[in-house]
């Protein structure tokens, strides 16, 4: 008997999420699948019912919801040898797109009945992980934007935007320094990657890859409005590095501290985290989630 729980985010993706038991059911063999479908409640749940049904022995956890969800749902999995399934619900579904996860849920659910296991690398950042991407600056921005408005849909996250676009400073006060390239003022974005996707089918870091055991980082040092303009035709295109204030490398750790005493705000995997600390150490933690894939 393979036991397969289930995490539900019930308002991922607006709401569509709503699987139940009953209606799984239909999809498995009885006799081979115990099936466990578990809703979260609230931000962070997932993570507290994914550490529960390790405790239960479950065989295979699945992450029903976005790149939020998996996050929770993942971060618990990481150095295990459960994997992890992907029932890609969300709004952008960042991950699963990479992952060639369809959004089709018999499809999605006949890859976690083939069980083919692959392992992928997974991000670090203090003590917290990432599986697509974490930044700092106007993506981080966009995210608290897009996270306030309530509204998880593409035209919520143009809005959001728009209106970062619009609240853009010439001067944001931050300072850092990094380790390899020193200090950087007024970075209008500070981008490490896992993955080539984030979400949307949109990449600011189209060469990164789940299994190089690297990351890609992009560092953007400050802008003008109408370059902002330009570097938004080039995401569309998948052409960043054309921009001429555009570095980007590949590394295996990463270190950057805040040049005052404030702490950074950053997105995790689309979601907004306040992290306690002027600094983050990232680093990859190569081929550590086993992961459910085509
Ligand atoms: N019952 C709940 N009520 C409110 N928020 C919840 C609940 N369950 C989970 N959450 C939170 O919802 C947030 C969004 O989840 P998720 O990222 O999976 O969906 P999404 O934003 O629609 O998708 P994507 O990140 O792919 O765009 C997560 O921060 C998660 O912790």
């Amino acid at each position: 008997m393979i036991a397969i729980h289930f995490i539900v985010n019930p308002v991922a993706g607006h709401g569509r999420s709503l699987l139940t038991k009953e209606f799984l059911l239909p999809y498995f063999i009885r006799s081979h699948h115990h099936l466990v479908v578990k809703h979260s409640e609230y931000k962070n749940h997932a993570i507290v019912l994914t550490r529960e049904s390790i405790t239960q022995k479950a065989d295979i956890i699945v992450a029903c919801g976005g790149d939020g969800t998996i996050n929770e749902v993942a971060s618990c999995l990481v150095g295990t040898s459960i994997p992890l399934g992907i029932i890609p619900m969300g709004s952008g579904n960042g991950l699963a797109s990479n992952l060639r996860i369809p959004k089709n849920l018999r499809k999605a659910l006949a890859i976690i009945k083939e069980r083919n296991v692959t392992k992928i690398d997974v991000g670090k950042i203090n003590d917290r992980h990432f599986f697509s991407n974490m930044g700092i600056g106007f993506d981080a921005t966009v995210i608290k934007h897009y996270e306030s408005s309530h509204k998880r849909t593409l035209l919520g996250y143009v809005n959001a935007c728009l209106t970062s676009f619009r609240a853009m400073g010439k001067n944001n006060g931050l300072s850092v320094n990094i380790n390899k390239i020193g200090r950087v003022d007024n970075p209008f974005i500070i981008m490490v990657s896992n993955s080539n996707e984030m979400g949307y089918n949109l990449s600011l870091t189209p060469k990164a890859s789940l299994q190089d055991g690297l990351l890609d980082v992009l560092i953007i040092s400050k802008i003008s409005r109408l370059k902002m303009l330009w570097l938004a035709v080039l995401i569309l295109f998948r052409r960043v590095y054309w921009l001429k204030e555009a570095k980007s490398f590949q590394t295996k750790e990463l270190r950057l501290a805040r040049n005052d005493t404030a702490h950074f705000e950053s997105q995790l995997d689309g979601e907004l985290h306040q992290i306690e600390k002027g600094v983050l150490e990232i680093s990859i933690k190569e081929k550590s989630l086993c992961i459910l894939v085509p």
